[in-house]
């Protein structure tokens, strides 16, 4: 059954969710979102897509005054593209082919640079996630719930926005439907998970399609309450801008995993690169690296591979993390323990006994460093955000068995990569700081 005919079919009335405005946060002060959220926040609407050099340029100036209903049809009529183009001089979005829309890097792009900073301009509570990140069907099994958010996101909008950031919105791609669009199949499209708590629509963000060899990385910073994109490497003008949809561990499965991983929860055929490409030799590297990977994040893999359980809410929890495009996965309170850990490291005699021992057996960590590095290199072309998450997992490893020099060494290591993924984080003063004198 297709989204469009529930609707359709469906009867049930709006019984009204919890709604609440928010000022829009400003880039560059620091700003911590409020807590005590409804289902679905809006932030001020006709400045929520900020952006850091990159502003809105309009190609058609009649699209401000485009109708919702015009709008949902606006890219059948007009053969998709250039409806709205968002340009600076670094990136723009233009049709892509198959993928639909996509964003081009309009000049040279060196690693590190800053691409996007960017509000989100819906943020949806945990209480959404089913409806936006569980299977299709089950949304649909349940009509009075489907109407019941389709009319509150969409009365949100119309009452919150502005007919351009309307307009905006609706321009977005809905892969859900396959006639009119509907708000709900937007945000499920598009909406992409902040924290285990929350979710957020970005209206430039979501023009990124997924790479499995992603140029891009996007880090959410709840402090400040953006979204950072940066450059991953060296990128030539008209190369295609990408994110990874899929985290870390999940980018080292094999091909046919991801593919059907990508095809499962987002319901597309990956047509990367990565997965165009003749496969064997990048699967044996991937495989590798994630070993390696689980070697020097242990806890973090497996809190990626379990985080569930049998309830439907561990379930749709697990999906939220292989969903996150972060490859830090780590709370700012875990955070906290580990710098405080650190800082009154012990001698390997009264180190924990909690399986190191036969980490420090099993690995050599310097080779085994070397060897993650290189893999990097060969496979997500040095990609800083993935270096970040394994020098960290070294310097955890390390600073657990007292070895205060190394676990410095790493730890430097893991500021400078975190600054190339991130900017001036708090993940980078951190580290910065363990770097200096391994105490926060
Ligand atoms: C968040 S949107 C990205 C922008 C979208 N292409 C547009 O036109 O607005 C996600 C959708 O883009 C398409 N997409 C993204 N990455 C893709 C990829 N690697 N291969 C094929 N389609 C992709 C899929 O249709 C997916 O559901």
């Amino acid at each position: 059954m297709r989204l469009h005919c529930f609707i359709q079919s469906s009867q049930s009335s709006h019984s009204g969710l919890p709604l609440q405005v928010l000022g829009a946060p400003k880039i560059g002060k620091p700003c911590r979102l409020q807590r005590s959220w409804g289902h679905l926040q809006v932030l001020s609407c006709a400045t929520a897509a900020r952006e850091l050099q990159c502003r809105v340029v309009r190609r058609r100036s009649d699209v401000s005054k485009v109708s919702k209903a015009k709008a949902r049809n606006y890219r059948r009529q007009n053969d998709v593209v250039d409806s709205i183009d968002y340009k600076s001089n670094k990136i723009s979005v233009h049709a892509v082919g198959k993928k639909g829309l996509g964003v081009i890097a309009t000049s040279s792009i060196k690693c590190g640079d800053l691409l996007l900073e960017e509000a989100p301009l819906l943020i949806f509570q945990k209480q959404s996630f089913d409806v936006l990140f569980g299977d299709l069907q089950d949304v649909l099994v349940d009509d009075t719930s489907f109407d019941h958010w389709e009319e509150s996101l969409t009365e949100t909008l119309q009452s919150k926005c502005d007919e351009e950031v309307r307009a905006q919105f609706w321009d977005l791609a809905d892969t859900c439907c396959a006639k009119d669009k509907t708000a709900l199949g937007i945000a499920r499209t598009n909406a992409i998970g902040l924290s285990d708590e929350s979710a957020g629509l970005f209206l430039l963000l979501s023009r990124f399609n997924h790479s499995c060899k992603p140029n891009v990385h996007n880090s959410w910073q709840e402090d400040r309450g953006v979204q950072v994109l940066k450059a991953t490497r060296d990128i030539s003008e008209g190369e295609e801008l990408c994110i990874s949809y899929l985290s870390f561990l999940n980018l080292c499965a094999p091909t046919r995993e991801r593919l059907g991983e990508l095809s499962d929860r987002f319901g597309f055929d990956c047509l990367c690169e990565a997965c165009s490409r003749v496969q064997s030799e990048s699967d044996w590297r991937r495989e590798r690296l994630s070993q390696l990977c689980e070697a020097f994040s242990r806890d973090e893999a497996r809190n990626h591979a379990t985080a569930t359980n049998d309830s439907e809410d561990g379930v749709i929890l697990l999906r939220l993390k292989k969903r996150m495009p972060l490859f830090f996965e780590v709370k700012e309170e875990e955070m906290s323990r580990i710098s405080a850990e650190a800082s009154q490291m012990r001698g390997p005699n009264e180190a924990k006994r909690d399986g190191l021992e036969d980490f420090v057996e099993s690995m050599n960590m310097r080779d085994g460093l070397r060897e993650t590095t290189d893999l990097i290199e060969q496979e997500f072309a040095g990609n800083p955000a993935a270096l970040s998450l394994i020098f960290f997992g070294a310097f955890r490893r390390a600073a657990g068995v007292g070895r205060k020099s190394a676990a410095k060494s790493l730890a430097k290591a893991a500021w400078k990569a975190t600054v190339a993924s991130e900017g001036s984080s708090w993940r980078a003063e951190l580290l910065k700081t363990l770097a200096s004198d391994g105490k926060p």
